[in-house]
């Protein structure tokens, strides 16, 4: 039954009851809705709903296909998403900060902390999520978002958006499929993603890493101007000595490691609120990068993290990892240091051999060298005519290109 009015009419209205979610204003005033063509009970709504997230323009879309299929006379209704202006689209270079999130072995919680430290990050930046998780993207199921992903006019992908937040994935192109993309094709298809998406965010990129240290990894690291690398473990002992691996291979790889994430520290009990360690956490001692945050064991971790709203711990996560960033790559000389960093080599043993001569017993002696320094004990001992093994001396590898050597008189 019709009353009269034409079927473009009666769509028109059908569509101008479905509402922008974010504003009282039906589709058309919210500039949603592009065009509407009918053609023989055939109808093609146009829509721009660019300026919504994924999860928000799919409510719309579904909406709109709910309204439209109602409506008397209507055969078949197909919805075209307008594809954004690619224009201020930036690549990976144009980030301020690229954190890198990765971890030795798989199922310690990676995912889980860069999704939530992308959103505690989110509370003062532009922030933007990779997924680099090439075998298993599970950043599209942490924040419960969906494809499709959209091209920019050039053809290059637009990242989903999330609360203000930009998120590729290629869970987010292969939806559903796990990916058995080995080697070589693996690594072109993720630096293909990586290097054309096109971002709107640009003051902090994190990226989720494929758990462990392989081609993937290294590489991404390598061709990424990655600021520093957070790692995340659990505090279980052999964990712990695959991740102190892990962070040395980051540094002979030239990449700032900020600090390690032990996950699921302690589970506090719903019912008593007692804290009890789930691991016996032995080995830390063996991991050469400051501890960042001990995560509990807790479902607050489970749940999807909003961006710019994470748990109090998170939040002091963000805060530190915001914190080193800024100085990775620096290295903290105290006044008192012998900086041999950049001086002829055969300059360096008369800095050292002044500066330690001029102690009285028991003073420090800190020396900062481009090298790792290890073998100046030697020297030093002999300098204080005292045998290697009595010498107190702790080396410690600052950043990727300076060492700290610390000694006593
Ligand atoms: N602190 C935590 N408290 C409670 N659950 C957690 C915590 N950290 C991680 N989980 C849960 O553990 C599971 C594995 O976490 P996640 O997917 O982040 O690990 P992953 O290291 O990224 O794994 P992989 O890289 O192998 O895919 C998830 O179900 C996640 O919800």
């Amino acid at each position: 039954m019709t009353d009269g009015t034409t079927l473009t009419d009666r769509v028109e209205a059908a569509l101008r009851t479905v509402r922008d979610p974010a504003a009282d204003l039906s589709v058309f005033e919210a500039g949603f809705v592009e065009n509407v063509a009918v053609a023989d009970g055939e109808v093609t709504v146009e829509t721009d709903l660019t300026a919504l997230d994924g999860e928000t323009s799919q409510g719309v879309i579904e909406a709109i296909l709910r309204a439209v299929d109602d409506v008397d006379g209507v055969e078949s209704v197909h919805v075209e998403q307008a594809a954004p202006s690619s224009e201020g689209r930036a690549g990976v270079e144009a980030f301020d900060r690229v954190i890198a999130v990765a971890s030795a072995k798989g199922g310690v919680g990676k995912s889980t902390v860069a999704t939530h430290l992308a959103c505690a990050l989110a509370a003062d930046h532009d922030v933007a999520l990779f997924d680099a998780d090439i075998h298993g993207p599970n950043v599209p199921t942490l924040l419960d978002l969906s494809g499709p992903v959209h091209s920019s006019e050039e053809g290059d992908p637009l990242p989903v958006r999330r609360g203000g937040m930009d998120v590729m994935s290629v869970g987010l192109i292969e939806s559903g499929t796990p990916l058995a993309w080995r080697g070589a094709m693996a690594h072109d298809a993720l630096s293909d993603l990586f290097t054309n998406t096109a971002w709107r965010n640009e003051d902090v990129l994190v990226i989720d890493l494929p758990p462990g240290t392989g081609d993937v990894v290294l590489t991404t690291l390598q061709e990424t101007p990655v600021d520093g690398v957070v790692v995340v473990t659990t505090p279980f002992h052999a964990a712990v000595a695959d991740t102190a691996r892990t962070v040395e291979l980051f540094r002979d790889n030239e990449v700032p490691v900020l600090g390690a994430v032990i996950n699921m520290a302690e589970y506090v009990c719903d019912c008593c609120g007692e804290a009890n360690d789930l691991f016996a956490a032995d080995g830390l001692g063996d991991l050469d990068a400051p501890v960042l945050a001990e995560l509990p064991f807790t479902h607050d971790l489970q749940g999807r993290p909003e961006p710019g709203s994470v748990p109090a711990v998170i939040e002091r996560l963000g805060d530190r990892v915001a914190d080193a960033v800024e100085h990775a790559g620096e290295v903290d000389v105290p006044a008192d240091a012998v900086d041999i960093r950049g001086v002829a080599p055969q300059e360096r043993k008369e800095r050292v051999r002044e500066r330690f001569e001029s102690l009285a017993p028991g003073e420090r002696f800190v020396l900062v060298s481009d090298r790792d320094p290890t073998p100046v004990a030697g020297f030093l001992s002999r300098l204080a005519e005292t045998p290697r093994d009595a010498l107190d001396v702790d080396v410690r590898r600052a950043t990727p290109t300076a060492w700290v050597l610390e000694a006593e008189r």
